[in-house]
């Protein structure tokens, strides 16, 4: 069943298209994998999903509501969340209160409802440090942070923009786990990542933009296969 339709979404920056004609659903419940060389518009559509940006052309339903002309907050409050792909914490703020963040605004919690459920959101992500405050956590624990803010929307989809990178072995291991065990609570992942080891462990299905354009879709095992996407890649012409 799907949680998500992109129908015909064309995103413009003046003169450039950023994305182009783009339709595509995700199921509910699915680990979908959001894969193109630089610059194919991974980005860009999550914004247009998230409500970051508005489309230029096409339309947005996300559990049968048309998301199309909502503002972000109000995509927040139907249960659409996303991290970015630079994340950005609040320095003067621990981790704990960073996390509350999304409760108090994405869900309207007051300060002692806010970091109850934001300490229990690090229990379940592993962030052992909640008061601590971020100059003295490891880039994992940020990155953890930024995912648990998203969560603390209470979101039914969530957008990873890139949560592996500047990680080591352990630390993407660690990561590949959290995520696994998100999903499994409930919430539909949608993951935008370089790493193609991650990709191919953590997705049941990837959709592989080009230069603003969807060129294929299916299994990473048979996708990566195909000439147009190897191309795409490699930099060559299909
Ligand atoms: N706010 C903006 N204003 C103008 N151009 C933009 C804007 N955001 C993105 N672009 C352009 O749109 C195109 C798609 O960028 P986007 O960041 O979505 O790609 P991406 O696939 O996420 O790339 P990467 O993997 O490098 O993050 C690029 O040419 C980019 O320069």
């Amino acid at each position: 069943m799907s949680i998500l339709k992109v129908d015909r979404v064309t995103k413009r920056f003046g003169g450039l298209v950023a994305v182009n004609d783009v339709t595509m659903e995700i199921q509910k419940g699915e680990i979908l994998g959001l894969i193109g060389p630089n610059g194919a518009g991974k980005t860009t559509l999550t914004n247009l999903i998230s409500g970051v940006h508005l489309v230029s052309e096409g339309k947005i339903v996300f559990e049968g509501t048309d998301i199309t002309l909502l503002p972000a907050h109000k995509r927040c409050k139907l249960g659409i969340a996303r991290t970015f792909q630079i994340a950005r914490p609040l320095k003067n703020l621990t981790v704990v209160e960073n996390i509350m963040i999304g409760g108090l605004f994405g869900k309207g919690e007051n300060l002692k409802t806010g970091r109850k459920s934001a300490l229990e959101l690090c229990e379940g992500i592993g962030l052992k440090k909640p008061d601590e405050t971020l100059d003295r956590i490891t880039v994992l624990d940020i990155k953890k942070m930024e995912i648990a803010r998203a969560m603390a929307t209470n979101p039914k989809i969530l957008f990873l923009d890139e949560v592996m990178s500047g990680l080591n072995m352990d630390e993407t291991r660690d990561m590949i786990y959290t995520v696994r065990k998100i999903r499994d609570t409930g919430v539909t992942i949608c993951i935008i990542e370089h790493v193609m080891s991650v990709i191919r462990e953590l997705t049941e299905r990837v959709i592989v933009l080009d230069r603003g354009e969807i060129i294929a879709e299916g299994p990473y095992s048979v996708v990566s296969m195909q000439h147009n996407v190897i191309s795409a890649y490699l930099g060559e012409d299909a």
